[in-house]
Order: structure tokens, then sequence, then C-alpha cells
């Protein structure tokens, strides 16, 4: 049985005006678009967004898998850890916090990586999101709905054993400040204290499909495209 921790409380502090604002910004240009077909900056949404949250610990191959589900599919692959690693190098103002965050392997406070994931939702011309890396804690949930206001439709559990996650993560070559073995050590006790209650929060609600990540990257889409083949009718 997964241990539970005591569901974070949200630091998030904003007016309800403010956040339902957010919502409906969110949601209008996420399914109508008028206001930014009417500046000509994108084309208008006709379609109810699809989100997929893509979830797992380090190393699990969560983007590995993305690759192919948007290849396959056509999702737009939003990854929360490439944000947040794009704000480091853009030098913003939250990226020196962020840069620390990640190397002492701990989470990043929410409304920084929702305010991410936002903007590129309304700024893509798709309706099919996968969402990879996140929700990673209850206050990223909660975030997630109260400022986007909407619930995934799908929720992927890639899930690898420990010993496997460490091997595929030092062997990453990607130059990540977070691929070593004393961080690693960290991002998973976070997996199991803050992660796993997620991935339980979904399963109790019937939206988890829970993936076996171990053998190779096409056996183990094999057990990822029939969950969206099922979906391709309705969701385009
Ligand atoms: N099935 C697999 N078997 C072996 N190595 C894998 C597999 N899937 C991914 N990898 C490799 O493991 C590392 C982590 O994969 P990645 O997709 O980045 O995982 P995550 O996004 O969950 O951290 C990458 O170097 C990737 O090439
Ligand atoms: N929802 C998220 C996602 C990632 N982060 C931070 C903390 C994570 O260890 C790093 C890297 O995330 P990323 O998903 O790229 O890591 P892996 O691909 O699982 O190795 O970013 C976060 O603070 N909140
Ligand atoms: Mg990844």
């Amino acid at each position: 049985m997964w241990r539970r921790v005591a569901s974070l409380s949200s630091s998030i502090s904003s007016s309800f005006l403010a956040q339902t604002a957010s919502r409906l910004n969110t949601w209008e240009s996420l399914t109508t678009g008028i206001a930014q077909q009417a500046k000509g900056v994108i084309a208008p949404k006709e379609k109810t967004p699809f989100i997929t949250f893509v979830l797992g610990g380090p190393g699990s191959g969560k983007g590995t898998q993305c690759i192919k589900i948007v290849e396959t599919f056509g999702f737009a692959h939003l990854s929360a850890g490439d944000l947040l690693r794009r704000e480091i190098a853009s030098k913003s103002a939250d990226g020196a916090m962020i840069l620390n965050t990640i190397k002492e392997g701990k989470i990043v406070p929410s409304q920084v990586t929702v305010k991410l994931i936002q903007k590129e939702m309304e700024l893509s011309d798709n309706h099919k999101f996968l969402i990879d890396g996140f929700p990673r804690t209850e206050e990223n949930r909660v975030s997630f709905e109260r400022i986007i206001g909407v619930e995934p439709n799908v929720v992927l559990f890639f899930d690898c054993p420990e010993e496997e996650m460490v091997k595929r993560v030092l062997n990453r070559n990607e130059g990540r400040v977070d691929d070593n073995l004393e961080t690693i050590k960290k991002r998973l006790t976070v997996f199991q204290a803050l992660s796993l209650p997620v991935i339980n929060y979904y399963s109790e609600r019937g939206k988890l499909y829970t993936i076996k990540a171990i053998g190779t990257e096409d056996e183990i889409f094999e057990q990822v495209r029939p969950i969206f083949a099922a979906f391709e009718q309705t969701v385009g």
C-alpha cells in the first residue's frame, strides 16, 4: 500500500476573481480562441482539449514514450521539466530558484510550473496534450485544476524498478544537473513520498493506466498504443 503524505497545503494565494479570470481565459483560448482569432494570432480551436498526464519516476521512460505517442497520435508534448529548464536558460526571475530546486531533487512551486504549462497550452494549435512529468505533488494537481480549470482525461504511469531508473538516468548523457547519483536518490525519495500519492489519487478515480516500463522502448510502447487507439475516434 502506497504511503500517503498529508496533502500539501496550497501555497497559492491569489484572489478568486483572478483565478476565475485565469481559468476563463485558458478555457476560452483552449476551446474557441475567439480573442486570438480576432487578433489573427492563432487558428480557432473547435475541439475540446484532451489532456493526458504522463507520470513515473525519474528515468522511467516518460519522455521517450511521449515522443512515440506524438509520432503516432499527433499530441502536443509539454514536458514540465523542459519548460523549467528553458526558464533556467532564459535567466528569468525564477531561473535561479528553479535551478537550485532541481539540483536538490525537489519540486518547484506549483504556481510557476502551472503558469508555464498554461502558456504553452494557450499558444498551441493542438487540442491534444501530453503533460509530461506533471503533476508530481498534490499541490501540483490542485493548482492545475484551480488555475487551468480542467481535469485530465487519461493518466499514464510508467512503473519502473528503482535500480533500472537509476541506471537509465546515470546513462542519459543529456548534461543535466540532476542526473547524478546524489540527486537521483533525493528525487526517488520525493517520488515515493509525494508523487505516488498523486498516482494513487487517479487510480482511485479510474483514470490511471499503469504500464510496466521494463523491456525495449518498442515493447513498452505496445502497451501504450491501445490506450490512445481506443480514444482516437472520439478525440480526433
Ligand atoms: N525501455 C528502455 N530501456 C532502456 N533505456 C531506456 C528505455 N526507455 C528510455 N530509456 C533511456 O533511459 C533514459 C531516461 O529516459 P527518459 O525518457 O528521459 O525518462 P524520463 O523522462 O521518465 O526521465 C534515456 O536515456 C532513455 O534513452
Ligand atoms: N511538475 C514538475 C516537473 C519537474 N520538476 C522539476 C523537478 C524534477 O526533478 C526536474 C526534472 O523534471 P523532468 O520531468 O525533466 O525529469 P525526468 O525526465 O523525470 O528525469 O524538474 C518540478 O519541479 N515539477
Ligand atoms: Mg523526462
